[in-house]
């Protein structure tokens, strides 16, 4: 299957500071993929690369094969919904529809109307009027109406409340299986994405930490507990990615394709959120003695 977004070696420098670094990642076509990481990680950076905003200072991104914005052919496959959904105050919604229909080829009147009508929206009141919330649906529907192949949005519902962030992810899920788009989004908490993302990329100081299929992730770690131990005292091929001791007991979070023999160890399932905080504590340079630094691509 095509690649929605293919970086080799990716990075950019702001003057002398590195807000991506290395970057290599593969994310298929067809799914919804979430970015996730701290503030400050760089998930703008690398959307704005893919949405061809700015340009790498190392290495290749392509979208949908092609090097991003390089084109009209190719921007009007893509949409992007800004940090903080930007609209414009002054236009009303209608405005807004009229805005989109000028600038994209591939604009989708019928179901830009009927998406504000569901959302109980009146197409006369100006975006300054609307709650934040409204506002982000705006800019959904405008990056959906636009029947784009790929959505890019970048931490979307940061700024609403709990009801309002369910209800934009949603609309956005609903969309994304009726239309048949890939969508990667950002964000900095993973309640976010839990219900939502069947692909997961985890961006620690612009560095890509982890990126695969949330199931196969899933499947592939274990947190194991048991009487105290030396990581290095692991079995062959459990790689540590967190580590927390007690004077007697030590707890690992571990990848292994293994099955876990040792009777020792009693073996739990990690959750979404136990995966993405391990990655996120786990100091680049320092895996577990010796080993390599993980990452793993599904
Ligand atoms: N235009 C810019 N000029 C200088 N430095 C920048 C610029 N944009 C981003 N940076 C720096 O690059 C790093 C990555 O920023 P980026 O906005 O990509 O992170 P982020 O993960 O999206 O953060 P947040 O969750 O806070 O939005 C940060 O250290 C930031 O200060």
């Amino acid at each position: 299957m095509t690649a929605v977004l293919r970086a080799r070696g990716l990075g950019r420098r702001y003057g002398r500071r590195w807000a991506l670094t290395d970057c290599t990642l593969d994310v298929p076509a067809g799914h919804v993929v979430g970015l996730v990481g701290p503030n400050g990680a760089g998930k703008t950076t690398l959307l704005s690369l893919a949405s061809g905003q700015i340009a790498p200072t190392t290495g290749d991104i392509t979208v949908l094969g092609e090097t991003p914005g390089s084109g009209p052919a190719h921007l009007a496959k893509v949409g992007f919904v800004a940090q903080d959904t930007p609209t414009y105050a002054r236009l009303s919604i209608a405005e807004h529809l009229r805005l989109g229909a000028r600038l994209n080829p591939g604009w989708d009147d019928a179901l830009a109307r009927d998406r504000i009508a569901r959302l109980g929206l009146d197409p006369d009141r100006r975006a300054g009027r609307l709650s934040g919330g409204q506002r982000a649906q705006l800019a959904l529907t405008l990056g959906i109406a636009k029947r784009p192949e790929l959505l890019i949005l970048d931490e979307p519902v940061a700024a609403l409340d709990p009801l309002a962030r369910h209800e934009f992810m949603q609309v956005l899920m609903e969309a994304a299986a009726e239309q048949e788009f890939s969508v990667v989004l950002s964000s900095h908490l993973v309640s976010d994405l839990e219900r939502t993302c069947d692909h997961l990329v985890v961006l620690v100081d612009s560095r890509v930490r982890l990126s695969g299929d949330v199931e196969g992730l899933l499947a592939a770690h274990h947190r194991i507990t048991g009487p105290r131990r030396d990581p290095d005292r692991l079995a062959a091929g459990q790689h540590v990615v967190s580590a927390s001791h007690t004077d007697r007991q030590s707890t690992f979070i571990i990848r292994t394709d293994d099955p876990i023999h040792d009777p020792a160890w009693t073996v739990s399932q990690v959750s979404l959120e136990d995966l993405v905080l391990a990655y996120m504590s786990r100091p680049a340079e320092t895996a577990s003695a010796g080993r390599p630094v993980l990452e793993i691509q599904r």
